[in-house]
């Protein structure tokens, strides 16, 4: 797992065994997954997404606590998957980090809670799973416009985002925070913390 410049987000990159029938992988590892983020992996609801290509999905956050975690892999094609730090008084407030997951290097990516995530689907099509730490909880979602200029997300040019009607009416940064809805920094490395010191795993 390692750090990609935004604290509470990690990239992991498994070793693939190639063989005459194809390949083998681990996708997760509990150890170091742990030995990272301080915790072990709680997993609630595991979800699949299959998105054409140019399909921008996000980006969407959960209010903190209990927020939403995330760990998501490309299994099929290629994204290009953002993550942004909308944690109000973090260091890297208004940060985002871009790395490209696919079905070749089929590396993942983990988001604690209270971080935002998008993608952009970069194949034909592309098939990500993600396990979450909480059930979906529609209330306590939000979205920021994943075009917002202030996100300073380079999208690849060439390729048409389609949105969901909800995503593309969703507000800019600024207005979100304008309307109190984005975490807070310190509420999230309270949650987190809570999170390292429950022992009942
Ligand atoms: C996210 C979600 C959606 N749904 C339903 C609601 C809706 O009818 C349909 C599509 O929902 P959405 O448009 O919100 O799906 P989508 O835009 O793919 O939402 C996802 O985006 C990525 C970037 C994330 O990080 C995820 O956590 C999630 O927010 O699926 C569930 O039943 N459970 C879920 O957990």
């Amino acid at each position: 797992m390692d750090p990609i410049g935004i604290a509470g987000a990690w990239l992991f990159t498994p070793q693939i065994h190639g063989d005459e029938r194809g390949s083998f992988l681990e996708w997760f590892q509990d150890a170091g997954f742990s030995a990272a983020v301080g915790h072990r992996l709680t997993m609630r609801q595991a979800n699949c997404s299959v998105s054409r290509r140019g399909s921008l999905r996000g980006v969407h956050f959960a209010d903190v606590p209990p927020g939403q975690a995330k760990y998501i892999t490309c299994l099929r094609g290629s994204v290009l998957d953002v993550v942004v730090d909308i944690r109000t008084g973090s260091p890297t407030f208004g940060r985002s980090a871009v790395n490209r997951l696919d079905d070749r290097t089929r590396r993942a990516v983990y988001i604690a809670e209270g971080l935002g995530h998008g993608f952009l689907a970069l194949s034909d099509e592309a098939l990500v799973v993600y396990l979450a730490s909480e059930p979906y909880a529609p209330d306590r979602e939000h979205g920021v416009h994943p075009l917002d200029p202030a996100l300073g997300i380079e999208w690849p040019r060439g390729i048409e985002p389609v949105l969901s009607p909800k995503d593309a009416a969703a507000p800019s940064l600024a207005e979100v925070e304008r309307a109190g809805l984005l975490p807070s920094y310190a509420d999230c490395l309270a949650y987190q913390e809570k999170l390292r010191s429950d022992t009942t795993f």
